[in-house]
């Protein structure tokens, strides 16, 4: 056997393969390719018919889907896409922040590795698709691949879709790469200190400090729990970590869930209500708001986050709104992506 797997007796007419390279593919949600009815109306098409984010029979669902919320979900989704939207660039903030996190973990891991590693990222909805850069991948010469899905929690709907699509790419490969997945990162030592470094310095300019941190993660329907995804508890953990990180008690940070979607019953308590109920509180008239769930600021932070809910904590009568932002693209955050990427490649590349 030569060092390709390849028989060395293999017919002279054998077309050339490239091999040998390990690849690193980051994984984040998907976005919109445009703020208009179609382009809203297909990524909410491809997005709502997942059954791992809308577990409902599809006989059900889909009449409601196709006749009822996609003849009026593109219009109000997109106006929100709009109010955030990189005009610069033509596209969403997502699709900016993700395309410059690998950007920099590529520098990182060529300036570790050399050539021998391939950094790229794909969405789980839209573009780039998950297959077609598992294919380019291949084609470039990955016989080994590390798929990492940037979400620190592990979610039906979020992390299991995306090994879900990684899965369906890799069985269209004739040389199927070998394959490994990063598992969820909540609790990992370095993301947590990040995390409260990013409270720190946001809190470090501040004339006052404020009253408490909402910690605001995206929500899911109450039942996904019932039926043993660790979400939820995942979450509650990253906020008892970030708080024994920051030395506080439970009165100065508390746990929320946004983004209710629908008639059922979402995880709670919902942010959107909490801040209201804490503006109407003595004392709990300036807040801070981060959402450790998101590795990118997106639609969720940046509209639902800093728009919304800063409107339901003024109109309840709150002063002070802070929204931390997301760890993005930021050295540290860089930093601690590398150093899981680094651990999970152990054993292919030293
Ligand atoms: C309807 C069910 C949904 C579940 C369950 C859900 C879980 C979930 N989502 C994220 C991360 C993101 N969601 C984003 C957008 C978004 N999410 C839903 C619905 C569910 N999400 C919708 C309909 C949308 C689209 C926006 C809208 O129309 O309101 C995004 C942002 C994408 C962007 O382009 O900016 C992210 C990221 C997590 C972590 C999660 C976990 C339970
Ligand atoms: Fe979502
Ligand atoms: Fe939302």
């Amino acid at each position: 056997m030569s060092d390709a797997g390849l028989p060395e007796h293999a017919p002279g007419d054998h077309p050339a393969i490239k091999h040998g390279k390990t690849g690193v593919l980051l994984a984040n949600l998907g976005t919109p390719d445009g703020t208009d009815y179609w382009s809203m109306r297909r990524y909410l098409n491809e997005f709502l018919s997942d059954q791992r984010v809308i577990d409902y029979p599809r006989w059900k669902w889909q009449p409601l889907l196709q006749l009822i919320i996609l003849s009026k979900r593109p219009f109000s989704s997109g106006a929100a896409y709009k109010s955030i939207w990189n005009e610069e660039k033509n596209e969403s903030p997502l699709m900016t922040i993700t395309r410059d996190q690998t950007a920099k973990m590529a520098d990182n891991l060529h300036q570790r590795y050399g050539d021998q590693v391939m950094v790229d990222f794909c969405m789980r909805y839209g573009n780039p698709s998950t297959k077609s850069k598992v294919r380019q991948m291949v084609e470039a010469g990955c016989t080994r691949l590390l798929f990492f899905p940037l979400y620190p929690h592990y979610a039906g709907a979020t992390s299991a879709t995306a090994n879900d699509q990684f899965f369906r790419a890799l069985m269209e490969e004739t040389w199927q790469p070998t394959s490994r997945i990063v598992e969820p990162y909540f609790d990992d030592p370095q993301y947590i200190d990040t995390l409260a470094r990013s409270v720190e310095d946001a809190y470090a300019p501040l004339t006052q400090r404020p009253n408490i941190l909402v910690v605001s993660y995206h929500g899911m329907p109450q039942r996904y729990l019932s039926q043993g995804d660790p979400y939820h508890c995942q979450c509650q953990k990253t906020t008892r970590l970030l708080k024994e990180r920051l030395g506080w008690d439970d009165t100065q940070i508390t746990t929320t869930f946004q983004s209710v979607f629908g008639p059922e019953e979402w995880l709670k308590p919902y942010t959107v209500e909490e801040v209201a109920r804490l503006a109407r509180e003595d004392g709990k008239k300036n807040i801070a708001v981060i959402a450790p769930a998101f590795s990118a600021d997106c639609i969720e932070t940046l509209e639902e986050i800093n728009e919304e809910i800063r409107e339901s904590f003024e109109a309840a009568g709150g002063r002070d709104f802070t929204y931390i932002p997301c760890l993005n693209d930021g050295e540290a955050h860089i930093a601690t992506l590398s150093s899981i990427v680094e651990r999970n490649l152990q054993g292919w590349l030293e």
